[in-house]
């Protein structure tokens, strides 16, 4: 599998994907200032791996400290706000930090620095064991639910699949969420091919989907993001799965840009169309999808492609970097848990009972 991240010795060690497929650059860094520009630069990107970064980051500051105990409250306040400024909408990022803040205000008082420091560390790679779990489990609840409904279909021919941006092992450490549901389904024999979207502007489905695709050796097509309502419009797509970065109580989702658009097209056309995502992706404290902050981001990422320049450097842009699919156009949302479906509002919050 992929070595998407690791953490060895005190050692954060990622593979940088804003040069993937091209170039395979693993990146070794022991500074927590480092690993947090490699999240906001999307080096480490995809919200479960975002999650599995921010834990580590923190470890990394705290490795750094040289103060005494007493100071101690004040920088580690400071490096948690650092880390969860990196990027906002990917919840599993606070749900990361949260997890160390909670042991801070449990054990800070009663443990050494060296104690605290140890259960911290602790606590990240329990974070990074957890997502690897959690793409196997949510496997095999969307296989179940693919075979669920679209039996009918699965009686004659196997399936064609449209995935947008990466949710793969690079997008969590494991086999992925909404890939990982497509990986288990090709290994059953119920996939024919997969249409993975470009995903623009910074081509995670090209690139990196793609990628993981040839690796798997697993039929696939490339396409640009608008092209999705046309291929489904010629019956060419069976359903969709994408990943995604927060989900309210409610169901409605937030995912990389463009998803809203693949799901409505899919809703039009009454092609069932999911979400994959870990329970730590649900932010259960929000109602709706209004609630969730949408990072944009710098618009030279539409003004240039990849350092070269295809705009005029003036050219105003809105780069918004996620967007929310109301839960109306989602058919079921396949958590590490089971197979959401039907009312999301009180089906969600059972998941944390
Ligand atoms: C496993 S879901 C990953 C999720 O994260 C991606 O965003 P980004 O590449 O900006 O980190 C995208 O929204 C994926 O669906």
């Amino acid at each position: 599998m992929i070595d998407a991240i690791s953490f060895t010795n005190g050692t954060l060690r990622y593979l940088d994907q804003r040069f993937l497929p091209l170039q395979e650059n693993y990146v070794e860094t022991r500074s927590h200032m480092e690993a947090i520009e490699a999240i906001k630069t999307l080096a480490v990107r995809g919200a479960p791996l975002i999650g599995v970064a921010a834990g580590y980051t923190v470890i990394l500051g705290l490795q750094s400290y040289e103060g005494t105990k007493e100071e101690f409250p004040a920088y580690f306040d400071r490096l948690i706000a650092d880390v969860e400024a990196s990027r906002p909408t990917a919840v599993n990022l606070f749900f990361a930090t949260a997890k160390l803040k909670d042991l801070f205000k449990a054990h800070y008082a009663a443990l050494s620095l060296e104690a605290l420091f140890a259960a911290m560390n602790a606590a990240a790679v329990e974070i990074h064991n957890d997502e690897i779990a959690n793409c196997d489990n949510m496997s095999r609840h969307g296989v179940e639910l693919i075979k669920q409904d679209l039996a009918e279909t699965l009686k004659t021919r196997k399936l064609t699949v449209l995935t947008h941006c990466n949710t793969g092992t690079l997008a969590t450490g494991g086999s992925g969420t909404a890939l990982g549901v497509i990986k288990l389904a090709w290994q059953e024999g119920l996939i024919e091919k997969v249409i993975t979207a470009e995903s623009r502007p910074l081509l995670q489905g090209l690139r990196l989907t793609a990628w993981e695709l040839e690796q798997e050796k697993i039929p696939f097509y490339s396409i640009s993001d608008s092209s999705s309502a046309f291929l489904m419009q010629k019956g060419m797509i069976d359903f969709g799965i994408v990943g995604a970065d927060r989900i309210a109580s409610n169901g409605d989702t937030a995912n990389k840009i463009g998803t809203c658009a693949h799901a409505i097209s899919a809703y039009h056309h009454k092609i069932p169309f999911y979400i994959a995502a870990p329970v730590s992706t649900i932010d259960i404290t929000i109602d709706n999808g209004t609630q969730i902050p949408i990072e944009e981001r710098n618009g030279d990422e539409l003004r240039t492609i990849f350092g070269t320049q295809v705009a005029t450097p003036t050219t105003p842009v809105i780069n918004y970097a996620f967007d929310v699919t109301p839960n109306q156009f989602i058919n079921g949302i396949v958590t590490d848990k089971k197979a959401v479906t039907g009312n999301y509002s009180q089906e969600l919050q059972k998941l944390f009972t």
